[in-house]
């Protein structure tokens, strides 16, 4: 797979993907999943997409956009998809299985305006997902240009998780893309949530650049040379890496977000093994080594409240 590593790198590959292949998988071809669809998965090899051939019975549900398959290099003839390093995924209904989002993303970024909308307990649900996905998370404040105290939102949102970056932007500026490139570059990930009106979508074409919603010059034809016309879901950034923006993430909700709990409160979760119960829901056991906390001033009361909240959320 040599040849391509300078364009696999650049599509995010890299040796944790690498170190999955078996002896006789070296001449296979690893692409990137940017398009699954009812019948049908796209992938990208440099700067090209390809309809990946499926065998029957194939199920394209557990696949996600950002997922890397390996396939025959000339028919394009899914051999099989790699572990994911990281797996966004949405709820659902009653016993059915979570529904896949977006996979191997490197960072999320989870938006939020510096206005009234501002809401630290949902910061914390989408934390709380990132998290879970396994992702790294980073607030990206926006409106920041319009508000007369930025900093103060910056202060509040940055005592929500231990080492949490929080970036104040505004999204209609190149220099947000910036102010993001830590994040960003060749090879990298990123997805982008939040609320709606928050600026998810400014964010998105500031980091894709020249004002376009395009693809970054992505060349689309099948297997057999045929031009087709996708959707896009993986979006090139004027800086390097990809940007996933699908109907999928945008569209995840509170109900979604409930895991990832411990590295978002680790303060409390780091108290407990000193309460006197092992079991203790440190609401009013005795010996409770995170109320003795609050009572002492040096746990936020409001931050237990949201986190008794948020855990019977994730047991629901
Ligand atoms: N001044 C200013 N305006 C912004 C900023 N970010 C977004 N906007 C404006 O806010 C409005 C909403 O932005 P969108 O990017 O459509 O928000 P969205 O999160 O994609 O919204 P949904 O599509 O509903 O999810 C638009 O009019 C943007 O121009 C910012 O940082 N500063
Ligand atoms: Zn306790």
């Amino acid at each position: 797979m040599a040849e391509h590593s300078g364009l696999l790198g650049q599509l995010g590959w890299d040796s944790f993907f690498e170190d999955q292949l078996a002896d006789d998988e070296a001449k296979l071809s690893a692409l990137r999943i940017d398009g699954v669809h009812r019948a049908r998965l796209t992938g990208l090899v440099g700067p090209d997409q390809f309809d990946i051939d499926l065998p029957a019975r194939t199920d394209t549900a557990e696949f996600a956009v950002g997922d890397w398959v390996l396939a025959d290099p000339l028919t394009r003839m899914l051999h099989r998809r790699l572990d994911r390093r990281t797996l966004l995924q949405r709820a659902a209904e009653g016993k059915r299985p979570p529904q896949l989002v977006a996979a191997n993303v490197d960072t999320l970024f989870i938006v939020a305006s510096c206005n009234g909308d501002f809401n630290l307990a949902r910061l914390e649900r989408y934390l709380a997902f990132a998290n879970d996905a396994g992702t790294n998370p980073v607030v990206v404040l926006t409106k920041a240009d319009m508000a007369d105290d930025a900093q103060d939102f910056e202060r509040q949102a940055s005592g929500l998780q231990r080492g949490l970056a929080v970036i104040l932007v505004n999204a209609r500026s190149d220099e947000a893309a910036a102010a993001l490139q830590p994040w960003c570059g060749p090879g990298a990930t990123v997805a982008v949530i939040g609320s709606s009106g928050v600026g998810k979508s400014t964010l998105v074409n500031t980091l894709v650049g020249n004002g376009s919603q395009q693809t970054g010059g992505v060349r689309e034809s099948d297997s057999k040379g045929r031009h087709t016309t996708t959707a896009r879901s993986l979006h090139a950034m004027a800086g390097g890496g990809w940007v996933i923006d699908t109907p999928g993430v945008r569209s995840l909700n509170m109900k979604d977000l409930g895991q990832g709990l411990d590295i978002l409160f680790a303060e409390i979760t780091e108290l407990a093994p000193n309460c006197k119960f092992r079991n203790c829901t440190h609401d009013h056991e005795p010996g409770c080594a995170v109320l003795a906390a609050v009572a002492a001033g040096t746990l936020d009361p409001d931050r237990l409240v949201r986190w008794r909240k948020l855990q019977a959320e994730s047991r629901g």
